[in-house]
């Protein structure tokens, strides 16, 4: 069951395309997985899709259904303010790169718990209090520091009291970008099994967008490849790991060790990704690609479904076969 259907959503700061006709579905309970390099447009598609993008991005087309279990369906793009204000924390939750990008510094994490629960619940403020104190045992910082002020927490607590603090509402997809990035790898780890078991308890869907495609292919169930705002890949997380089908993901899987698979080279992807400004007519990776044919350069792969993986390569397009046949 699908919880999230985005269709040809189209994201632009002026004349750059920084979201370009980009397509995909998270369903419910889901760990949906975006990666891509910087500039790529992960950003700009998290906050397109959640409504918090600030001018000058513009969503200058597509569509976002949100479906939830219990009622019917809304249309992110088209919904107004009032309709967003009633979906956010309660069914949409956000949480940043930055712990204090959720987290008002002057307000004790406490009572920032508890107004959030407080403007969609009717619960006594004892009783939200309570419950926020019970979401930060969840994420393994002690009930008593419900109390304390975010600059008292140390950069690991307060990007988990973050999440937690998404969870309020027990909303049914919550939405990270980058939630790891400001803390090491020993508290990542933490809090990306912490975020895990949080999952399969409440059931909630993740949309993730990260620049980390080690961390992806251990945590998402599925993964989206972005390349200069488009989707080059779309794949189980095991698929993009194990048999990638883009070269792009393949050079992007051969550029960071194995964890459990056997040695092999580590091999870089050359050249630098394309100025949004001055996009080629044809596939944007075809100047970096190891494995390009003439037509590359011209014309534009649109993402072709095989075995459940979608991938936008003209190598993998029969049509390309067809096209060689003929001029032989
Ligand atoms: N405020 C802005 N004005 C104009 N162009 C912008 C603006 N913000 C982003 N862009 C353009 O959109 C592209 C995508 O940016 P975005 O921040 O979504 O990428 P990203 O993949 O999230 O990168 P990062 O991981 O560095 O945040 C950028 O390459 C840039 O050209």
């Amino acid at each position: 069951m699908t919880l999230l259907e985005v269709r040809d959503l189209v994201v632009e700061y002026g004349t750059v395309r920084a979201v370009d006709k980009v397509s995909f579905d998270v369903g419910r309970g889901e760990i949906f997985g975006v990666l891509g390099e910087s500039g790529s447009g992960k950003t700009t598609l998290m906050t397109a899709i959640t409504r918090l993008q600030r001018p000058p991005a513009r969503i200058a087309g597509g569509t976002v259904a949100y479906r939830p279990a219990d009622g019917t369906p809304v249309e992110l793009v088209g919904c107004t303010p009032k309709q967003l204000r009633e979906l956010r924390w309660e069914r949409v939750a956000v949480v940043f790169q930055s712990a204090m990008s959720s987290l008002n510094p002057v307000m004790r994490v406490g009572t920032q718990f508890a107004d959030a629960i407080r403007a969609h619940r009717s619960v006594k403020r004892a009783e939200a209090w309570d419950r926020a104190a019970e979401l930060l045992e969840l994420v393994g910082i002690p009930r008593d520091r419900v109390g304390s002020y975010p600059h008292e927490l140390s950069g690991g607590m307060r990007q988990r009291a973050a999440i937690a603090l998404s969870l309020a509402c027990r909303p049914d997809l919550v939405v990270m970008d980058e939630p790891t990035t400001a803390v090491d790898v020993v508290m990542q780890r933490q809090i990306l099994d912490n975020l895990k078991e949080l999952q399969a308890t409440f059931g909630f869907s993740v949309l993730f967008v990260t620049h980390d495609l080690s961390l992806l292919v251990e945590l998402a169930d599925r993964i989206m490849v972005m390349y200069a705002g488009r989707a080059v890949e779309i794949a189980s997380a095991e698929d993009i790991y194990r048999d990638p089908q883009h070269p792009y993901t393949q050079g992007l899987r051969d550029s960071f060790p194995s964890l459990h698979g056997p040695r092999r080279e580590l091999r870089g992807i050359g050249g630098a990704p394309p100025d949004l400004r001055h996009l080629p007519t044809g596939c944007a990776f075809e100047p970096r690609c190891p494995q390009r044919v003439d037509d590359c350069r011209e014309t534009l792969p649109l993402l072709i479904e095989r075995d459940r993986t979608q991938a936008a390569c003209l190598l993998l397009d029969d049509r390309l076969e067809v096209r060689h046949a003929g001029s032989r």
